[in-house]
């Protein structure tokens, strides 16, 4: 390593040299409501506990409850919320932490500006798209949301009436599709394993 080396560049490259339990990382579950973000998430944390690791999960559903609370579904709010999980997101993960965050995100520029942060600070970030298709998603109607846009008590829902920007490189795209929980599980936790992180 030179003097000139930036200051990014140092922290990156301490964290790789951590063991895995010490290294902290940000892993963002982004897709559609009823996708199996927040499913996936706390299989992922569960394991994750089991093994040693410092975990946290920044569900989107809690956030709003109450560091986004008064926050709506306008392009405006989604961003704001998006981007106060990316700031709290990086902060666990710099003292070594996973934090897991299943949050929509549907904007390709508030993730970016998330992606951009945890970089500055030489954090390590991960973008899953949790790729389920919204016919699949509207089926699993988790919470309501899609029989509720169908039946027009509620509009703007990411994916039917609202956009959702796909992430066109994600480290990870994941399927859900005829796959059980505990697959999709499995092959979230390989992926941080082949990173180092598990
Ligand atoms: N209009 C509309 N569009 C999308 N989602 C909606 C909407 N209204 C309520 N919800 C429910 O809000 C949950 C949390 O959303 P997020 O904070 O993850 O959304 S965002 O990233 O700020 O767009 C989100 O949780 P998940 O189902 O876990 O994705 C939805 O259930
Ligand atoms: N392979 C899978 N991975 C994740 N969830 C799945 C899978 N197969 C079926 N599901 C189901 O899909 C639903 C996803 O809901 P949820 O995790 O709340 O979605 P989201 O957080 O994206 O809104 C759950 O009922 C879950 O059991």
């Amino acid at each position: 390593m030179t003097a000139h080396t930036p200051v990014a560049d140092r922290a990156a490259e301490a964290a790789r040299a951590a063991a895995p339990c010490e290294r902290g990382a940000t892993v963002w579950l982004t897709g559609l409501p009823s996708a199996g973000k927040t499913t996936l998430a706390f299989a992922l944390a569960e394991r994750l506990r089991h093994e040693g690791h410092k975990v946290e999960v920044l569900d989107g559903d809690e956030i709003r409850e109450f560091l986004s609370k008064g926050l709506g579904f306008s392009r405006e709010d989604r961003h704001t919320n998006v981007t106060r999980i990316g700031f709290v997101a990086e902060k666990l993960a710099a003292n070594g932490v996973k934090v897991l965050a299943p949050v929509i995100a549907p904007f390709a520029d508030s993730r970016a500006a998330v992606r951009e942060r945890h970089a500055a600070a030489g954090t390590e970030f991960l973008e899953i798209h949790v790729a389920t298709p919204v016919e699949l998603c509207a089926e699993r109607d988790v919470k309501g949301l899609y029989a509720k846009q169908a039946a027009g008590e509620l509009s703007g829902l990411t994916g039917v009436d609202d956009p959702y920007e796909a992430p066109t490189t994600p480290e990870l795209r994941i399927q859900t599709q005829g796959r059980a929980v505990a697959e999709s599980a499995a092959e979230l936790h390989a992926f941080l394993t082949e990173r180092g992180l598990a």
